[in-house]
């Protein structure tokens, strides 16, 4: 008698799925597909014969076949192109081969090269890939969202955008989405997070960018950005919509312009489980490298001086983050508060701006008296001028200014510290605010340096500096994972900050040079000891919905594993 059930996946787990799709069918379906993978009896019993050379090849066969393929291209463009198309044809063999050269490909499926794709998205435009939803058709939202083809319970994930402020590149509207897609290709290669079991959204409420709306090729709403009431009750209806639809999905927020992803986060958190990556994710992996950073220098946060260059979402998300581990060191919140220097485009944040200030900055603001003649030029108090004021010991860029950090601020800020925690941490590259080679330089190798994007290390003398990418990277994959694990009902301020120290115990290392944070290479141990934090952490918290009877286990059980499941015939 034959088995109705075959031919089937069995997955590690145990779980039987039916294949359905025959022949091409199959072959347009990445996450079943593997091409010339496919033994001479699969091929018999999926409809593929005739339709693939004769040759059949191994999981590892292919990769090294691709991996040559891909160091064929010209420009680390046309390898992002490459690694996207293998992503829409063959999903195991895309995630094998980015997580075999996870150091090397990262850069191209993420930060820096990413910014360009998503420049370029409505000119290079090939496929699609997520979800879409216009802010001019509400109504079609859950059809959208369903036609995606997920039920309730095969949702871990989300991952929105509105495009506003991606990277340090401003609004790029629709092409946003490719952030999501490039964050989840992240959270996969990182942390096992199934790539089925998430879905990337963009918000279309259209771009205030002349260039896209100028562009005859440009794939999305032709006007303005819309702002206001109806742009809150498009959030809204997001938000109530997904908590419905995927009511056991993490929510994650990607790349919205500063106000709009403060107020987001502080209306939804307490009631959805929802974090913003740019505010808390980059803060958890800030907070680890100064953690790294005080502790080798023997020093503790609540002694520092910490000026931040840019008080937008990242800016003001890493000052939180590190004022709440001064009061737990024993400061008062308010003189921890006041070891901060924030400045914005108007310079120096003081109180005198008044309605200028933004509430989520409104903390840092400086009492006016206490900046009297600081301004060496007009009124405006620019970084040399509050660098040479407040002599800090932590300078931190999240601007998105390229070269902000110039020679004369740095060699500043060395006079009065031994070893200055510099961390131009703008994204994409040519966004830095200094480049580590330059600061190096100009602190005679006494800095210590974390940057956004790749930088290769620096010689100076005998001693070889190795920078940390202090990218979010390093937190949110483990930060899903562990949601996911413990099925936390809410991502407290408490998880966060258990995932910054995951990240800081992983950097121990006390030779001259050492970089402040584990390395890229190491991104699967990091995501899988954050996970762990963030599942003790909701645990903790009472935040977990399934017991945690033996944490280490269930966090490695859950991260997939990029190989073939076996197909039953
Ligand atoms: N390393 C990482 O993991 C992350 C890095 N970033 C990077 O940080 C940068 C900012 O991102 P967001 O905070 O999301 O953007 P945002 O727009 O919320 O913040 C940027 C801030 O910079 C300020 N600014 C603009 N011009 C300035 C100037 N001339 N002087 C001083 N401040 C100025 C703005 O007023 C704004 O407050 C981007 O380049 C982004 O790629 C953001 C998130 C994570
Ligand atoms: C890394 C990241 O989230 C950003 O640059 O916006
Ligand atoms: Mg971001």
């Amino acid at each position: 008698m034959t088995d109705a059930r075959k031919p089937f996946l069995r997955l590690d787990n145990g779980e039987e799925l039916p294949i359905k799709p025959r022949g091409y069918q199959l072959m347009s379906r990445p996450m079943l597909n593997r091409g010339t993978a496919f033994t001479h009896e699969e091929r018999t019993a999926l409809g593929l014969t005739g339709l693939l050379p004769p040759g059949s090849n191994t999981l590892e066969m292919q990769v090294r076949r691709v991996y040559a393929q891909y160091q064929s291209q010209g420009d680390d463009l046309s390898k992002n192109v490459f690694l996207t198309q293998m992503r829409d044809r063959n999903e195991v063999l895309f995630y094998r081969l980015l997580s075999e050269h996870l150091e090397e490909m990262l850069p191209i499926v993420y930060t820096p090269t990413i910014g360009q794709a998503i420049e370029l998205y409505s000119d290079w435009y090939s496929r699609p890939r997520g979800v879409y939803l216009s802010i001019d058709r509400p109504e079609e939202m859950e059809d959208s969202l369903s036609n995606y083809g997920l039920d309730a319970d095969e949702v871990d994930l989300v991952v929105v955008t509105d495009s506003e402020g991606i990277l340090g590149i401003g609004d790029q509207g629709v092409g946003g989405i490719a952030i999501t897609t490039g964050k989840l290709a992240v959270y996969t290669a990182a942390a096992g997070i199934h790539p089925r079991r998430s879905i990337p959204i963009v918000l279309d409420v259209g771009t205030d960018n002349l260039r896209l709306l100028n562009n005859d090729n440009y794939l999305g709403e032709r006007h303005a950005r819309v702002r206001g009431e109806r742009y809150d009750e498009f959030i809204d209806r997001f938000v109530q919509v997904v908590s419905r639809m995927f009511p056991g999905a993490l929510l994650h927020w990607e790349d919205f312009a500063a106000d709009n992803a403060h107020r987001i986060l502080a209306k939804y958190r307490g009631e959805h489980c929802t974090f913003n990556d740019d505010i808390q994710g980059t803060a958890a992996v800030v907070l680890a490298a100064a953690l790294a950073g005080v502790q080798r220098i023997g020093s503790r946060m609540a002694d520092q001086r910490i000026v931040v260059y840019g008080a937008g979402s990242a800016g003001v998300g890493i000052a939180e983050a590190m004022r709440d581990v001064m009061v737990s060191e024993g400061l008062s919140r308010e003189e921890a508060n006041r070891r901060f220097w924030c400045l914005g485009s108007r310079g120096l944040i003081t109180q005198g701006m008044g309605s200028r200030v933004r509430d989520f900055q409104e903390p840092y603001a400086r009492p006016d008296d206490e900046v009297i003649g600081w301004a060496s030029t007009g009124n405006r108090i620019g970084l040399l001028d509050v660098v040479q004021r407040v002599q800090p010991t932590i300078l931190i860029g999240t601007s998105a200014q390229a070269g902000a950090f110039t020679q004369e601020v740095v060699t500043e800020m060395a006079k009065h510290t031994a070893r200055p925690i510099i961390m131009p941490l703008s994204n994409p590259t040519p966004r830095a605010e200094a480049k580590p080679v330059d600061i190096v330089s100009w602190t005679d190798g006494r800095a210590l340096i974390a940057t956004g994007s790749p930088f290769a290390p620096v010689r100076h003398g005998d001693v070889v500096h190795y920078i940390a990418q202090a990218n979010n990277a390093l937190v949110f994959p483990g930060l899903g994972l562990g949601v996911s694990v413990s099925k936390a009902s809410r991502v407290s301020d408490r998880m966060i900050e258990a995932s910054a120290r995951a990240v800081a115990d992983m950097a121990q290392d006390r030779e001259p040079g050492a970089p402040l944070l584990p390395s890229v290479d190491q991104l699967r141990t990091v995501s899988a000891a954050v996970a762990l934090a963030v599942c003790k952490a909701a645990a903790k918290e009472d935040l977990a919905r399934v017991e945690l009877t033996d944490p280490v286990q269930q966090v490695f059980a859950q991260m997939w594993q990029p190989t073939y499941a076996k197909i039953v015939l």
